[in-house]
């Protein structure tokens, strides 16, 4: 299991300070939010670049953009190790994962708690990971959504009959309580912002990942 402590709770004016404080978790989720894909506007290329540089750990970045077909290739730097990009968004996000495999970074797609699985069920093989939101996407703080778990098994189920390595990323609401929920339906990667940022982040980050040991 993987645990990623999501920035946008983090002091916006110590980003690398906060990136040092969240160094024994095993990414740190970074929030791309344009205004647009969701009504809220935080970060983009240029600061994403220097996290990058900066971090002890290694970046996986969340687009809530428009337009990722466009984008998302331009968030490929040395120290990202995913992009996600949500398929509502995308034109086509089986060719866009291609892309940013090729890229040299792990493709990921998101999908919004009201959106399905059907469609990325018979191509799972093309997708590192899967983003299940666990809340509506835009800000930190809200509440966990168990209605959107079932999701998690039906994915786990066509990336095994596919035979292919998939990682199942939750994000939105996930505690020391609520992670043993989302793990029990098949999670193994975890997004955790309030609830790492809300205290001492190594002692969260510990916490967490002894809710499910
Ligand atoms: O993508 C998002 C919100 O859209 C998340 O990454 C939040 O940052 C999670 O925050 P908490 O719900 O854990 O406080």
């Amino acid at each position: 299991m993987r645990v990623h402590p999501s920035i946008l709770s983090a002091d916006f004016a110590n980003l690398e300070r906060e990136l040092g404080r969240i160094s024994t978790a095993d990414a740190a989720h970074v929030d791309v939010m344009d205004g647009h894909f969701v009504p809220n506007l935080t970060l983009g290329i240029p600061i994403v670049r220097r996290l990058a540089e900066v971090s002890p750990i290694p970046l996986d970045v969340h687009l809530m953009i428009e337009d990722p077909d466009r984008w998302a290739p331009e968030y490929v730097f040395e120290g990202v190790e995913s992009i996600t990009f949500h398929h509502e968004a995308a034109r086509d996000s089986v060719a866009l994962a291609k892309t940013l495999r090729d890229a040299g970074v792990q493709a990921a797609v998101a999908l919004k708690p009201a959106t399905d699985t059907d469609a990325l069920l018979d191509v799972i093989a093309e997708f590192d990971m899967v983003l299940v939101m666990t809340v509506e996407p835009g800000f930190g703080g809200q509440s966990f959504m168990p209605e959107t778990l079932p999701k998690l098994g039906r994915l786990r189920a066509a990336a095994e009959a596919a035979g292919t390595q998939l990682r199942l990323q939750v994000d939105g609401g996930v505690d020391a309580t609520t992670i043993v929920e989302a793990h029990a339906a098949g999670a193994d990667t975890f997004v955790a912002g309030s609830a790492v940022y809300g205290g001492d982040p190594a002692e969260r980050i510990a916490a967490l990942r002894g809710a499910i040991a």
